[in-house]
């Protein structure tokens, strides 16, 4: 056990000279694979095609609802959809999804109070998702957490998403903010990509949605055990980046 007087403050360690905060959504805030799966579910019975499970579906969140579609078509015929079958199981799950995104979906630990400590610390917080723009508010609105963010952006705000770092610049632009001070942290390879590409410093979580592969292959700056992480005074441990 170290001494108190070795402890530090992960939340000076971790966001020392950081103004902004940019969080990633599914995997990282909230565990949304339940109603994901659901809606992915429905739309491939509607199709009288085979649904997957959840365990299937965790694998195949990360690049938009798009990719979500046209992964589990290409798993249920064993072949890439043709483009008009894409577009009807995509319009389906629209519906579908947009009529239960908060079903099942869960916070993870931590969260709320997370995020209500860092903008009370004056952390400007932003959230950049692929998920479908029309997606975020209500979640954000379920699980009172809109109040925190400055800004948002979906999958589908810009001309781009994560990987490509454009969101990243652009959050960072509209708060004024340069990106040497500015984090973003998430689950997949995406937010690690998007994030190294637009200059943040880098934290990954170990619990979310990675196609199945540990978050630490992307090289984050560093892994967090969970949220709270960023704001409990901790022991300094092997898992400090310097
Ligand atoms: O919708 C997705 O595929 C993933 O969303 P995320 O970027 O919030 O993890
Ligand atoms: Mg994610």
């Amino acid at each position: 056990m170290k001494m108190h007087s070795q402890a530090y403050s992960a939340l000076h360690a971790v966001l020392g000279g950081k103004r902004l905060i940019a969080f990633d959504l599914d995997g990282t805030l909230i565990d949304s694979v339940p109603d994901l799966a659901a809606a992915v579910a429905r739309t491939l019975k509607e199709l009288d095609l085979p649904s997957p499970g959840e365990a299937e579906v965790r694998d195949w969140v990360g690049n938009g609802a798009a990719v979500l579609v046209e992964r589990a078509l290409t798993w249920a015929l064993q072949a890439p959809p043709e483009p008009s079958l894409q577009q009807r199981a995509y319009d389906a799950f629209m519906v579908h999804y947009g009529a239960a995104p908060n079903t099942l979906t869960t916070l993870y630990p931590g969260v709320q109070q997370t995020l209500k400590a860092l903008h009370q610390h004056g952390l400007m917080l932003v959230l950049i998702t692929n998920k479908p723009e029309r997606f975020i508010e209500p979640l954000l609105s379920h699980f009172e957490l809109q109040s925190y963010f400055t800004l948002w952006l979906g999958g589908d705000s810009l001309a781009e998403k994560k990987p490509h770092p454009l969101p990243l610049l652009h959050a960072a632009q509209h708060c004024q903010i340069p990106p040497t001070e500015c984090v973003m942290v998430g689950d997949s390879r995406h937010d690690i990509a998007a994030g190294k590409a637009a200059g943040f410093t880098t934290l990954a979580l170990p619990y979310g949605y990675n196609h199945g592969e540990p978050i630490e292959t992307s090289h984050p700056d560093r892994v967090l055990g969970s949220l709270t992480e960023l704001l409990m005074t901790a022991p300094q441990t092997s898992k400090a980046i310097d």
